[in-house]
């Protein structure tokens, strides 16, 4: 098994826009920032062993926003922690980012003693921002996510869905090309996690980072991947792919992707009751 990481620079303060399609809409094949081959992950031994990964190959390419959709424990979290370093796999030969990459939970686990700029600041600390720098910089982020008014506020006087914006901010603060999502909107309102998806949308094509976003919600899919990849169960690799384009994503054809998708769901989940 090698382990091996791409070299990666780090990204520009402004950070670019995705490439623009150049022929006739043709786009170029985005450089891969993360490829997985023949990936597997066993937890325990003996009796208590659990295979939850077997033979993942995935390529994700700089700036592609993949959803990754599947049953409950069918293994999404533990792609994400093989993709961010977090565990290592028992099979199989991975790159992935050297300079790491940046993580969005369910719960935003902001700091209650800080400000949401003070969380957002405190990302930029971490990574040796100067001072002098930092307040401005947390401002824009904030700006970015549509908080510019609410740096002051502690995360206890802040919306569930104010708290994920600041999340994201912190998330992006951290500057890494990869920004690894576990089902970060899944406990919001609908027409909170609707807004959010706007705002995510629009930071993805500002920000040009690469994002892998795992969820359960099949619309939220559609919405917001340009892949979906669905995993099977026991043990987990990509079983089906859909490439969905910004026509697709019109209300008509997106009902109708999401109706193909939940059906091969239910299929893959039928398959394990
Ligand atoms: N550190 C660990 N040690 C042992 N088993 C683990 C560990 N992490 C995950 N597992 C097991 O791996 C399986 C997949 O878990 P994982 O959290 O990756 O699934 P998931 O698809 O993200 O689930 P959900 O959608 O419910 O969040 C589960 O059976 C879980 O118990």
């Amino acid at each position: 098994m090698t382990v091996t990481s791409t070299a990666t620079e780090p990204l520009a303060p402004e950070p670019p826009t995705a490439p623009e399609p150049t022929t006739a809409g043709h786009q170029p094949a985005p450089r891969p920032v993360v490829v997985l081959d023949g990936l597997g992950k066993t937890f325990g031994s003996g009796q208590s062993q659990n295979t939850v990964l077997e033979d993942v190959d995935l390529t994700i390419g700089q700036g592609e926003f993949v959803a990754l959709l599947g049953a409950s424990g069918c293994g999404k979290s533990t792609l994400l922690n093989l993709i961010a370093g977090l565990e290592a796999p028992s099979k199989g030969a991975m790159e992935i980012p050297s300079d790491g990459v940046a993580f969005m939970f369910q719960d935003a686990n902001l700091f209650p003693w800080l400000t949401a700029q003070g969380n957002v600041e405190l990302a930029l600390e971490l990574r040796g921002v100067p001072k002098a720098e930092r307040k401005t910089r947390a401002e824009a982020l904030l700006a970015l996510v549509h908080l510019q008014h609410a740096g002051k506020k502690r995360p206890h006087e802040l919306s569930g869905g104010m708290r994920q914006r600041v999340a994201l901010a912190r998330s992006l603060a951290q500057d890494k090309h990869v920004l690894l999502m576990d089902e970060p909107f899944a406990a919001l309102d609908a027409i909170t996690r609707d807004l959010l998806h706007e705002e995510l949308t629009r930071i993805w094509r500002h920000t040009g980072r690469t994002i892998v976003f795992v969820t359960h919600n099949v619309r939220e899919a559609v919405r917001l991947g340009q892949r979906v990849l669905l995993l099977s169960s026991r043990p987990g690799k990509v079983i089906r792919e859909w490439r969905i384009d910004d026509a697709q994503k019109q209300p008509e054809q997106a009902a109708l992707l999401a109706d193909e998708m939940t059906a091969a769901l239910r299929q893959e989940i039928s398959r394990h009751v």
